[in-house]
């Protein structure tokens, strides 16, 4: 369709095809960093670099952010470019640039390497050498560890890989600190226990897509039981673990009782995903695992205004 449109265009004038072509690479490329997760991403690591104790100049800050989204961009782009075989086969993944032909794989490679190299570097230059460093190997996790070595070996892939994906606010939290400190460590474990329900709910309804592209994902290795089993087992033991800020003295009670309610509702998903034959469920619960994050990162925020005062205190020093 796109391609037709712009052969149109080429009829009738030469700069008009080339701004339509070079306008449609641009959106490729885009495509190729998973935009809508790398939101969720950027967002979690601004929670941690805002929660973060210690102060930061809000420029170093958004330059701090920027690295996070180049940098799970280019993941992003790896990511699809090591997968441009089983994203052909699965009917989710079919449309993306590298199956469809509109960027080469060496260019997505190319592409992914270049931008995980300026993120770290600007990281390293511009906010601090941990950041830096964990960053580099956030990328190297989800490259490597991840799609490389785990996806396409084990049902365990993204219970392990998930480590990835729960970097990001300890990368945030070490852009203040400067260091790679245990106290952000309950926000990784937030994300890293989310992983396998956020995930398992999606891989229930595309079972018949990693069926047919061969990927071990839980649902096709112990079938669909085990896995709503598993979810709610992961889910359980989710609550305390989103409870832990609390006692950290990481949040405070708004967190607490918006914790309690978004549990409760996920836990509730969990149980109805267990019981019912109808995959609408594990839809619901997929949705509902982005607003469960989402929230939990943002209601954090929320309730420390301390990290407001730490940000204009850092803008009067600078
Ligand atoms: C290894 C860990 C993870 C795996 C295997 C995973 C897997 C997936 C998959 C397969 C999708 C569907 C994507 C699509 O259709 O294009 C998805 C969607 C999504 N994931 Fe994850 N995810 C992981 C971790 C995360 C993390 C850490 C975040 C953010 C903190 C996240 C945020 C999202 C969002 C926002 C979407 C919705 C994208 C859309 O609307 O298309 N995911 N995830
Ligand atoms: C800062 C930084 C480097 C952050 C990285 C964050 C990260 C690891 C996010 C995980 C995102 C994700 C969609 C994983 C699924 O890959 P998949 O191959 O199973 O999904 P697909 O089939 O949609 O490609």
């Amino acid at each position: 369709m796109r391609r037709n449109a712009l052969h149109n265009v080429h009829d009738k004038s030469d700069l008009a095809a080339e701004m339509v072509a070079a306008g449609a690479r641009v959106g490729d490329f885009w495509a190729l960093m998973k935009p809508r997760v790398m939101s969720l991403v950027v967002f979690s690591g601004f929670a941690g670099l805002y929660v973060a104790p210690g102060e930061i100049h809000p420029l170093i800050a958004a330059v701090a952010v920027l690295c996070i989204a180049v940098a799970a961009g280019a993941s992003g782009a790896m990511n699809m470019w090591y997968d441009r075989d089983i994203d052909g086969i699965m009917s989710r993944t079919c449309g993306r640039p590298i199956p469809k032909g509109y960027v080469a794989p060496e260019q997505a490679l190319a592409f992914g390497l270049a931008l995980s190299a300026f993120s770290v570097m600007l990281m390293g230059l511009a906010v601090n050498v941990a950041a830096a460093a964990l960053l580099a190997f956030t990328i190297f996790f989800y490259v490597v560890v991840y799609t490389i070595w785990l996806k396409r070996r084990t049902p365990q892939n993204i219970v392990i890989g998930g480590a990835a994906g729960a970097f990001p606010p300890m990368i945030g939290w070490a852009a203040v600190t400067g260091s790679i400190d245990w106290a952000s460590l309950p926000l990784f474990a937030l994300i890293f226990m989310w992983t396998p329900p956020h995930f398992w709910a999606l891989a229930l309804w595309r079972n018949p897509d990693y069926m047919r592209a061969g990927v071990p994902m839980m649902p096709v290795v112990a079938g669909m039981e085990s896995t709503k089993k598993q979810m709610l087992l992961y889910t359980v033991l989710l609550a305390p673990v989103a409870l832990a800020p609390v006692f950290l003295g990481v949040a405070g009670w708004v967190y607490g009782a918006t914790a309690i309610v978004l549990n409760a509702g996920f836990i509730y998903r969990a149980w109805r995903v267990l019981r019912s034959d109808d995959l609408v469920w594990a839809k619901k619960m997929f949705g509902f695992s982005l607003v469960y994050l989402f929230l939990h990162f943002l209601v954090l925020m929320l309730d420390r205004a301390p990290g407001l005062v730490s940000l204009v205190r850092g803008t009067l020093a600078w």
